[in-house]
């Protein structure tokens, strides 16, 4: 008997039959695209395409089940589909790998538009965007899922039905500190890692950005911060270019741990207005000698700011007591104990903290062009940023920080859990169903959280935001030989021809058509009609952008429509034209407009924690789509399903079970 015949007896024939034969896109064989896959074969989902543009690592055996160890480097896409196949090998399952980028020019409206839905698995913004464009222009539903550690979340995305991925103004993923907090005032481990990886180890090794530390500087100035230590931060900027040159001599990493860790912080402590402020807690100068020699004593640890109120300490701050020496306290010193989880101890620093200056120096002295950045996994820049903010850590009085910790908050990692994943999976195959079934009112968006209380909820969906650039945007196939059609014949068949034909005698328009952030044409820029879409790099995949103003009849101004977007594809296989259009124009609806609220003002914040500073963004996007439910969602929900109503597909999971 097949696997999948309970399901079949559980929806009946009907949907059954849609899900052995709606094509199904699922984007991205990693942790999440390994559970789903695994469940869309057991459930009888017969007809898959998978991508994914990544081969296996290491790293990703404990928890993307699909893999084993003789896999690695081989494609994520093509492994999971010839693991996930041996689920439920009698029942012709048909699974499509490609291993490849779902942004790939190839993946156009036309591809899209070969799926009944898509899934998305992924990891990143930018791809979740691409796919959700490329689903709202083919009118394609998606279900969107992502996780961060136990938090997780799966939504439904149906045009003009739902809102899109992009409705909503995504929350900016790196956490910002303000800059006196980070150079001046840490009271945080993190305000100590972040000030060694995006400001120290810069300063050191990065680029020497001279005039934007200036200018940074003379902002905070001109937005009251206080304007002596302002002055002083300009100073040690000074100080550090000179330590920085120095920095490969035998005696450059003292001069630089003198300098830092001895000379800044008594120049802040001499500053009194400083310490004035309420939670204020002065940092102890660190003295080399006496930490090496064992004589210097571990400054005493802040307290929390609970007893900070109720002890403070002779000289006003609040303090715990000292520790007698530089020593590693002795519950950690365990020589069992894994390396990377070993608090070190202040002379174990401050050797780390030179060795790891003698290895950067030495690559930047090698290779004098080398700008260095941070990299979690780069062994050198990991220590340097371990011992230094350890170390900083140490002078304010802040808990220590193991090396498997650092590499974690200063790398922005946040576990993946396989059991998260496991449990978002069933939900995106459960909202699959739903859409299949075409039970739309029962479209749930639905969190994972880490509320003892109720784990799990489930709402209805949003509806669409009226101002969304993405799924409010009108969007047209235009299936082209892009070597016969120049942008004259664009600007002047297409749009003036056809696409104004759906505005006739409503009033007098102007276009304006863009590819991406290329201006092809404008009412008064004729100059590249003679050149072809092939020349202009208009091809495949792209979209041609054409924004339009109208100005109704009897009105003295212009108003904005909506964009209309053409998808660029490849023209049918024996098209004589060069080009073919659909039957109907489509209506052009006037872009709504946004009351202009005055600018906020913006704090003043700076010196971000986020990955992205040094691995070319691809961690920006990461995990995003896990975080609570943002506000606006709760405006514009229709209705408000709890988890503990009687919808018992989204009951509450009892752990006991
Ligand atoms: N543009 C893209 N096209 C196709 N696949 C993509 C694209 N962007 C990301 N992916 C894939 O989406 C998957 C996301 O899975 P997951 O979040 O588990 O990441 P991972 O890279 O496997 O794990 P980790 O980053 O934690 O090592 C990855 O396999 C990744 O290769
Ligand atoms: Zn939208």
């Amino acid at each position: 008997m097949p696997r999948e015949s309970h399901t079949q007896a559980l929806l009946g024939p009907e949907v059954f039959k849609k899900v052995r034969e709606t094509p199904i896109l699922v984007v991205g064989a990693g942790g999440i695209g390994c559970e789903l896959l695994k469940n869309l074969v057991l459930v009888g989902f017969a007809n898959i395409e998978i991508i994914d543009l990544d081969t296996i690592d290491l790293s990703n055996l404990n928890r993307q089940f699909l893999f084993r160890k003789p896999d690695i480097k081989k494609s994520k896409s093509l492994v999971a589909s010839a693991s996930a196949r041996h689920f439920n090998p009698d029942s012709g399952i048909k699974i499509h790998a490609r291993h490849g980028n779902v942004k790939d020019s190839a993946n156009d409206v036309e591809w899209i538009k070969g799926f009944g839905l898509v899934m998305n698995a992924l990891d990143n913004r930018e791809a979740r965007s691409h796919v959700n464009r490329l689903c709202q222009a083919g009118g394609v539903p998606l279900i969107e899922s992502g996780t961060a550690g136990y938090l997780g979340q799966v939504t439904p995305f149906v045009k003009d039905k739902t809102e899109c991925f992009d409705c909503e103004p995504k929350p900016v993923a790196q956490k910002t500190y303000p800059v006196c907090t980070l150079r001046a005032t840490p009271s945080e481990p993190i305000h100590c890692i972040v000030w060694a990886k995006s400001y120290l180890f810069g300063k050191l090794f990065g680029e020497d950005d001279e005039a934007g530390d200036e200018q940074e500087l003379n902002q905070a100035k001109g937005e009251a911060e206080n304007a002596d230590e302002i002055d002083n931060l300009k100073k040690e900027a000074a100080a550090f270019r000179e330590v920085r040159a120095n920095i490969g001599d035998d005696d450059g990493p003292r001069k630089m741990f003198d300098k830092v860790f001895k000379d800044d912080i008594n120049r802040l402590l001499a500053m009194d207005d400083l310490w004035n402020k309420e939670g204020r807690v002065k940092p102890t100068a660190l003295d080399y000698e006496g930490i090496m020699s064992g004589s210097f004593p571990t400054p005493p640890l802040r307290a929390a700011p609970a007893a900070a109120a109720s002890a403070p300490s002779a000289n006003g701050s609040a303090a715990t007591e000292p520790k007698s020496n530089g020593a590693a306290p002795a519950a950690n010193v365990n020589s069992a104990q894994l390396r990377d989880q070993r608090e070190l101890s202040l002379k174990e620093n401050v050797e780390l903290l030179i060795d790891s200056s003698r290895r950067l120096s030495a690559r930047t002295i090698s290779h004098p062009d080398t700008i260095l950045s941070f990299d979690k996994d780069d062994e050198d820049t990991l220590d340097f940023v371990l011992a230094t903010s350890n170390l900083r850590s140490a002078a304010y009085g802040i808990p220590q920080k193991t090396r498997f910790q650092v590499k974690e908050m200063a790398g922005n990692i946040i576990p993946a859990i396989a059991t998260t994943n496991a449990i978002v999976a069933g939900f995106i195959v459960m909202s699959a169903i739903r859409l299949l079934s075409g039970q739309d009112e029962g479209m749930r968006k639905v969190y994972l959280k880490t509320e003892p209380v109720r784990p799990i909820a489930g709402y209805g969906p949003n509806t669409p935001n009226k101002f969304c650039g993405v799924c409010r945007d009108v969007y047209i196939p235009f299936k082209a030989d892009v070597a016969r059609v120049t942008v004259g014949t664009f600007v002047e068949d297409v749009v003036k021809g056809w696409l104004e034909e759906g505005l006739e005698g409503k009033g007098q328009v102007e276009w304006t058509v863009n590819e991406g952030s290329r201006m092809l044409a404008d009412p008064d820029m004729e100059d590249l009609y003679e050149k072809t879409l092939e020349v202009m790099d208009v091809g495949r995949g792209k979209m041609i952008t054409v924004s339009g103003e109208i100005k109704l009849g009897g009105e003295e101004e212009y108003k904005p429509l909506r964009p209309v977007h053409f998808c660029v594809c490849n023209p049918s296989p024996n098209a004589e034209a060069p080009y073919e259009l659909p039957s109907t124009t489509p209506s052009i609806p006037l872009a709504p407009v946004k009351k202009v609220d005055k600018a906020p003002k913006a704090d003043f914040e700076m010196l971000d924690n986020s990955a992205a500073a040094t691995d070319g963004g691809k961690a920006a996007g990461k995990k995003r789509a896990a975080e609570d439910e943002p506000e606006g969602d709760a405006k514009r929900r229709k209705v408000q399903v709890l988890a503990d109503d009687d919808d018992d597909d989204f009951e509450i999971l009892d752990p006991k079970k």
